[in-house]
């Protein structure tokens, strides 16, 4: 049974219905290992032939344990040789590949179930990277699904494994554990109140890594950030999730104090911000991917303090990710050029923003 992508594409991901704890800020969890069958080369030295037998073996593997009901039976195996470029796209949008697996060449997969909480892409950087996602700050929850997910796997088959360093990875960055524990944080206030940075450097210099929406090497859009460890090695798997959860408190804590100074010390300009930007998502007829996300940032945050009441927030994280290119062209049904997306994107903000809410359709 085929996972249906354009109706996957008309959802949004179980991660960003906003249901776990501190929804207004800690947008998701999630939990990646890296992981490598110890009896084939990592992924820079494996032949076509090699690539297309890890395929195959994890492929069986992991339908054998759903045959025995260990797994999820709508968890689903897709070829992404066979997808082409726009679901490819689509895909890493939605956070379940990475770029560089839609771009690469050869046998690679990703097995995903429906509710995208989890994500196993096959020849990536390593063999296997596993991925669990959750709405919310819900770290262990997430770490122990991870978990169970990796042990199952490990039953089945033989990862590279040293006794001194623990798993072995294609990038030495990530041996020992394998393990990137991270969260994914609304900052609007601290970046208006021109704090991030600060905030920044504090992490950075207590070994978490900082990263834009799309990860390693993106920018910050939509002022959403990925706070996640940058040590794998010499931690337990405990140790690092801990390292991450007990900074959260600590940002919530900032964040929620840039909100308050704002509210007291600029109220009329913070009103003025958000109900300009509500204001031309709602009545612009064509708008770009990146003013878009500049501008559903702060209509998130009005939100949040109260001063936009007709609209929640899951409505505007599901616009961040419908907005992105590869999403309106499955939306749409048809591939559209920059600027046909530009007015297809408006028209979609103008349908879900209406008053009422979302899906309040246009006359
Ligand atoms: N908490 C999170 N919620 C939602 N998406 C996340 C979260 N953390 C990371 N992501 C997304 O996962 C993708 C991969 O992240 P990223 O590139 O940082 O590293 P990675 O896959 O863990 O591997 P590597 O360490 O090799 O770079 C990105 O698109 C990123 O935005």
């Amino acid at each position: 049974m085929g996972l249906d992508l354009n109706e996957l594409a008309q959802n949004c991901g179980e991660w960003l219905r906003g249901t776990g704890p501190e929804p207004d800020i800690v947008v998701s969890s999630r939990v990646r290992l890296a992981r490598n069958l110890a009896e084939f080369p990592f992924m820079a030295k494996a032949t076509e032939v090699d690539r297309t037998e890890i395929e195959r073996i994890l492929r069986e593997r992991i339908d054998l344990l759903k045959e025995e009901e260990r797994l999820p039976r709508n968890l689903t195996f897709l070829d992404l040789g066979e997808l082409n470029e726009l679901d490819r796209r689509f895909l890493v949008e939605r956070q379940l590949i990475s770029r560089e697996l839609a771009e690469s060449e050869g046998a690679r997969a990703v097995a995903v179930d429906p509710q995208e909480q989890f994500s196993v892409m096959v020849n990536e950087e390593d063999h296997l990277r596993i991925q669990v996602m959750r709405s919310g700050l819900d770290l262990q929850a997430t770490w122990d699904a991870a978990n169970r997910l990796d042990d199952l796997i490990e039953e089945q088959v033989t990862y590279a494994y040293s006794d001194k360093l623990g798993y072995l990875t294609a990038c030495p960055t990530n041996v020992g554990t394998g393990a990137r524990v991270s969260v994914m944080v609304h900052l609007p206030a601290l970046v208006i109140t021109r704090q991030i940075d600060k905030v920044f450097r504090s992490l950075q210099k207590i070994s978490l890594a900082v990263r834009g929406l799309y990860g390693e090497g993106s920018q910050a859009m939509g002022d959403f950030y990925q706070i996640s460890n940058q040590v794998t090695l010499g931690l337990s798997e405990e140790e690092l999730t801990k390292k991450v959860a007990d900074v959260v408190p600590v940002l919530l804590d900032y964040e929620r104090q840039a909100r308050d100074f704002l509210v007291r010390e600029s109220q009329e300009t913070l009103h003025d911000r958000v109900s300009r930007a509500f204001g031309i998502l709602r009545t612009a007829q064509t708008i770009t991917s990146e003013e878009t996300l500049h501008l559903l940032s702060s209509v998130r945050l009005g939100i949040n303090l109260g001063l936009i009441k007709d609209v929640a927030t899951p409505t505007i994280n599901k616009l961040f990710i419908h907005t992105q290119p590869a999403h309106l062209q499955k939306l749409a049904g048809m591939e559209l050029d920059s600027s046909d997306r530009a007015i297809e994107r408006a028209s979609y903000l103008r349908k879900h923003l209406a008053s009422g809410g979302d899906g309040v359709a246009e006359n």
